[in-house]
């Protein structure tokens, strides 16, 4: 059955950069309040399924909606966040603040050449209080480590107050300690904001405590559904390639 609210529906989408498919006849639906991982090795194309969810790329066949409408028509981006993957990879040296950066999540609601008024600061301040870095607004990013660098691009998604988020390998170089805090700040926003979420992961164990809904992507759509249902021994290696070894007992 088709879910009543889809926020993103990939229809029989196929991509690819040059001669080879990237992506084959993937079919996933996101509903309102999902939390979904994406998970599959290096180069499965996870990357190129959430620029295709954003329209950052063009299917080479099939459809991808959002909102209920063709990507190509939806103009409604205030509605949707995304933390792409180089985001924390900028130059710490240049000396912008955290507000700065948070601020110019807004800049997609705030139009061409208005000034950011109160009612902005306010959705910075609140973001920064979600991601648990309330009063760090005038320290520079370079100044903070890895992990708060990477809470305050999420912080930044947030101001501009989404219903859809997206983040593309988001936990690159965190420890797990910093790993789980985060998934657990992630899992708070979908819980308690009613935020939809849409992250890429390697990491099968951290996320799968914390997700609603792993699909396991490998050039196909290997699976789709709750981690304890779907992260099978058979799933997995069908994901990661482990050869499964016929042992031959010769008597
Ligand atoms: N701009 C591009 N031009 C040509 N090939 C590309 C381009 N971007 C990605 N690819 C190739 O497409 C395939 C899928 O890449 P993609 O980045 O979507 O995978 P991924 O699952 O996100 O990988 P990773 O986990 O390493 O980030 C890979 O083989 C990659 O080399």
């Amino acid at each position: 059955m088709l879910p009543v609210n889809p926020v993103v529906e990939v229809r029989d989408v196929s991509f690819s950069y040059g001669e080879d498919l990237v992506l084959e006849r993937i079919n996933l639906t996101v509903a309102g309040g999902d939390f979904l991982a994406l998970m599959g090795p290096n180069g499965s194309g996870k990357t190129t399924l959430v620029k295709l969810i954003l329209g950052l790329l063009k299917p080479l066949s099939g459809e991808v909606r959002l909102f209920g409408c063709p990507v190509g028509r939806f103009r409604q981006w205030d509605r949707i966040g995304y933390v792409p993957q180089k985001a924390t990879s900028f130059d710490t040296r240049f000396p912008a603040t955290v507000e700065e950066v948070v601020l110019s999540g807004r800049f997609s609601r705030l139009g061409m050449g208005r000034r950011p008024g109160k009612e902005d600061y306010r959705a910075v301040e609140e973001a920064l209080e979600l991601v648990g870095l309330a009063g760090a607004g005038k320290r520079t990013v370079g100044s903070l480590s890895g992990g708060q660098q990477q809470r305050v691009f999420i912080a930044r998604a947030l101001a501009g107050r989404p219903e859809l988020l997206v983040l593309d390998e988001p936990v690159v170089g965190l420890d797990s300690r910093a790993l789980d805090s985060f998934y657990a700040l992630l899992e708070q926003l979908n819980r308690d904001m009613g935020i939809t979420l849409i992250t890429v992961s390697h990491d099968t164990g951290t996320v799968a405590r914390r997700v609603g809904q792993v699909a396991c992507i490998n050039r196909r759509l290997i699976c789709h559904g709750h981690p304890a249902r779907v992260l099978t021994t058979a799933n997995l290696a069908r994901l990661y390639g482990i050869p499964v070894r016929r042992v031959v007992h010769e008597h």
